[in-house]
């Protein structure tokens, strides 16, 4: 059989699941026939990771599973791939997308409980409470208000200004604070939020500077030595973003001197693959620094809607073949095909091919109910309904034109 020809009852389809991701997703897809489900509490890396995703379907991830194209060589039914979170920096979206497999992430569910965390860690940080909380769990005692101050007139710089960071802006002005911006996109002021000249300048009048962007080429250690010196002396930085943005050994290097009075740590450029303690960082040292294992949208509300949100990405694509809100793929959104057989073609993007899909069901006297096509650069997908007795043979015939990658049939 061509190895791009990818049919199987939903029963017969197995979805393996890691990072401990929320019953919700395992429950979604059982309602909807996925009975095959493999959950692993970790992370996985190297052969168990080839292991876990040589035979799936589908595979779902949260952020600390890293999907190269190695990996994803080595899943050759792998049929869509969900992260069960915001970022997809761990994906190898291109090869991915080469492969002919769309990639789903939830981008909003966990947003609130990062900025409600984010506005928690201002408060502490600018009443110096990691350091107070430490001494007295050392035994000591530390009444004194130097150095803490009301988070009240005091001004937040945000880097990157989307959905979390809007969020923040927006709760922190409730508490009185002074809100400043900086994004590369054109963002849409909220409240009475400004948008910085640089990013400069916003660190240079910010008493806490607060990370929300991606982790991409541009952001690797966007906070570095220089960026640090030019923030206020006695300011704070939170980053609950991605490890990879704050130089972390800079970092460590601006609390040592006092230069920053605290900072609240959320992501680190290693994570453990799990809950071992096997963590070890430079900050760790510091009382004034509140670091937590990457937990700004872990809470009950975030996983469950992130669960049953991916999931339901995953359904729609295996049984309606929609890819809307895919993060890699030309989408589609389509409508139900009862009564008929739908037939999904992913191919390279170039000239002809459609042409070809067509004349070779034409040829084959099976007729086309509806079509549906979307494109990018690279790839092209094409869904087309045919009755159902048709739908072997236009299967086995679009599985032959050249520059196909996978075709699929929802019966
Ligand atoms: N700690 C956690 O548990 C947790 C939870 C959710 C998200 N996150 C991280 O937070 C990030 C932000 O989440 P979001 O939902 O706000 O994403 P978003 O896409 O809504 O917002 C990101 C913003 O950053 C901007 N940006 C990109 N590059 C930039 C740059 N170089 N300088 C300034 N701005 C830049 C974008 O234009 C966008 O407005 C995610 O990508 C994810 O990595 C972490
Ligand atoms: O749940 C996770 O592992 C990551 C959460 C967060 O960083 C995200 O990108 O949504």
């Amino acid at each position: 059989m061509n190895p791009s020809r990818l049919s199987r009852p939903r029963s017969q389809l197995k979805a393996v699941l890691l990072e401990g991701i929320h019953p919700s997703a395992v429950e979604a897809l059982q309602r909807e026939g996925y009975t095959h489900i493999v959950t692993h509490p970790k992370a996985l890396a190297g052969a168990d990771l080839l292991d876990a995703v040589a035979d799936a379907h589908f595979l779902g991830i949260r952020s600390r599973t890293q999907v190269t194209g190695d990996v994803l060589r080595h899943a050759p039914r792998l049929t869509a791939l969900g992260c069960f979170c915001i970022g997809t920096n761990q994906v190898d979206l291109k090869t991915a997308m080469r492969l002919g497999i769309p990639v789903f992430n939830a981008p909003f569910s966990n947003t609130r409980s990062v900025a409600e965390l984010v506005l928690a860690e201002i408060i502490m940080l600018l009443r110096g409470i990691p350091e107070k909380n430490a001494i007295l769990h050392r035994g000591g005692w530390m009444k004194s208000a130097a150095d803490s101050y009301e988070a009240r007139g005091k001004t937040l710089g945000i880097v990157g200004y989307g959905h979390i960071g809007t969020q923040i802006g927006v709760l922190a002005e409730q508490l009185g604070m002074n809100v400043v911006f900086r994004d590369v996109e054109a963002r849409l002021p909220l409240g009475n939020a400004r948008e910085a000249a640089s990013l400069d300048e916003l660190l240079e009048v910010a008493d806490v500077v607060t990370l929300h962007v991606p982790e991409t080429p541009e952001t690797m250690n966007m906070i570095g030595a220089a960026q640090l010196a030019r923030m206020k002396r006695g300011s704070h930085l939170v980053n609950a973003s991605r490890g990879t943005v704050v130089d972390i050994d800079a970092l460590a290097a601006a609390l040592e001197s006092r230069h920053l009075h605290g900072a609240a740590i959320d992501v680190f450029p290693v994570e453990p693959q799990g809950n071992d303690p096997v963590f070890t960082s430079a900050l760790t040292r510091f009382d004034n620094v509140l670091l937590t294992p990457h937990i700004g949208g872990s809470t009950s509300e975030a996983q469950v809607n992130i669960g049953k949100e991916v999931a339901a990405k995953l359904i729609r694509y295996s049984s309606n073949g929609s890819t809307t809100s895919a993060v890699n793929f030309p989408e589609v959104a389509l409508p139900q095909h009862t009564g008929r057989s739908r037939l999904l073609h992913i191919h390279r993007n170039v000239p002809g091919v459609l042409a070809h899909v067509n004349e070779r069901l034409s040829a084959a006297g099976i007729n086309i109910a509806a079509q549906y096509l979307s494109t990018n650069e690279e790839v092209g997908y094409v869904v087309i309904d045919v009755d159902q007795e048709g739908s072997d043979p236009a299967l086995a015939e679009m599985c032959q034109v050249p520059d196909t990658i996978r075709c699929r049939i929802l019966y």
